[in-house]
């Protein structure tokens, strides 16, 4: 698994040049170039031939970046393939999996080119076909990570929005399962209304809670919430702490479990608080 943190994981439009000159300084663990919908089809030639020449002229940094193109049986996919592949991606973000045939043909076009020999891939859980077959997608060839596109499941589904995702969770549970069972990063779905700080607050609390590795954003103001919500908490790094501490005592007494705070901490506790602890040193360095 990618131990590189995914708190904030930023869509940015690819064909917005200011929003993607302002990235290089945002704060923000990933990003997403997006060729797919947040681009108009008028647009989509020219924003995949800024993106390209973005990608090679920019630095972002330490920021992990994710392409995401159009599906390979629209009219644009195999053309935005060959155009930032030039620019060698990182990482290629499919959308719209609905199984392993399509990482397994995305695959094979990625082994054609030198230039794509390093690029992982990534895949959008957006379809109940996707959802459905979670595990097959998350085996294939070259997977990194899934990102739920719960605005493409909302629809798919009929499901109406809810502040508690109620008619989302099977489906973000299948998601998160299946990538943890194959070792993969999982990210959370965006939160439309990108103005509203206390619903995305929530949300991002609901989904750390769940297990996501972070959030999916629209927009740079929300970034902040996303960055503390999916970071070790001090109170969660205080008790890691003790917990390993606590632990190694009574392991020095002869004893496998330690009690801590009127809770036993065993051995698969100091997995956890050793997670916690490097995460907070790899944030903090
Ligand atoms: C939502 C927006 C259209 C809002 O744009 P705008 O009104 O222009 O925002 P601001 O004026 O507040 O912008 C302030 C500055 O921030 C920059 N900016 C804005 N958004 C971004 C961004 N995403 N990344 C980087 N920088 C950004 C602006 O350029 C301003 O900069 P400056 O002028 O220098 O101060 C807009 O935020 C936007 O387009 N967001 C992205 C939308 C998007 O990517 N949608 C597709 C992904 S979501 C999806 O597809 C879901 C999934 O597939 C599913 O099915 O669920
Ligand atoms: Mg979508």
């Amino acid at each position: 698994m990618d131990t590189r943190p995914f708190r904030s994981v930023l869509y940015i439009p690819g064909s917005k040049e200011r929003a993607l000159h302002k990235a290089t300084t945002l704060p923000t663990d990933a990003i997403i170039f997006d060729l797919e919908d947040a681009v108009a089809i008028d647009e989509k030639p020219r924003a995949r031939r800024l993106l390209a020449d973005t990608l090679q002229d920019l630095d972002y940094g330490p920021r992990v970046q994710l392409v995401r193109i159009n599906a390979l049986n629209t009219e644009w996919g195999a053309d935005d393939l060959d155009v930032i592949s030039a620019a060698r991606p990182e990482a290629i973000l499919l959308p719209k999996v609905d199984s392993a045939a399509h990482i397994e043909d995305l695959a094979r076009r990625l082994d054609a080119r030198p230039e794509t020999a390093d690029t992982r891939i990534w895949a959008m859980m957006e379809s109940p076909l996707g959802v459905l077959n979670a595990l097959d997608i998350a085996s294939a060839p070259r997977m990194a990570g899934f990102i739920m596109g719960t605005n493409d499941l909302a629809k798919d589904m009929g499901l109406r929005y809810r502040a508690d995702r109620m008619p989302l969770f099977t489906s973000l549970q299948m998601g998160l399962l299946a990538a943890k069972a194959r070792g993969l990063v999982a990210v959370d779905g965006v939160y439309n209304a990108f103005r509203d700080g206390a619903g995305l607050r929530a949300e991002c609390e609901q989904g750390r809670d769940m297990g996501f590795d972070g959030k999916t954003l629209i927009h740079p103001s929300q970034l902040e919430i996303a960055n503390t919500i999916f970071a070790p908490s001090s109170d969660e790094i205080d008790t890691a702490r003790r917990q390993i501490d606590a632990y190694n005592a009574a392991v020095a007494r002869g004893e496998g479990v330690a009690v801590l705070d009127g809770k036993i901490v065993e051995n698969l506790h100091i997995v956890t608080a050793k997670q916690i602890l490097a995460k907070a040193d790899a944030l903090a360095s």
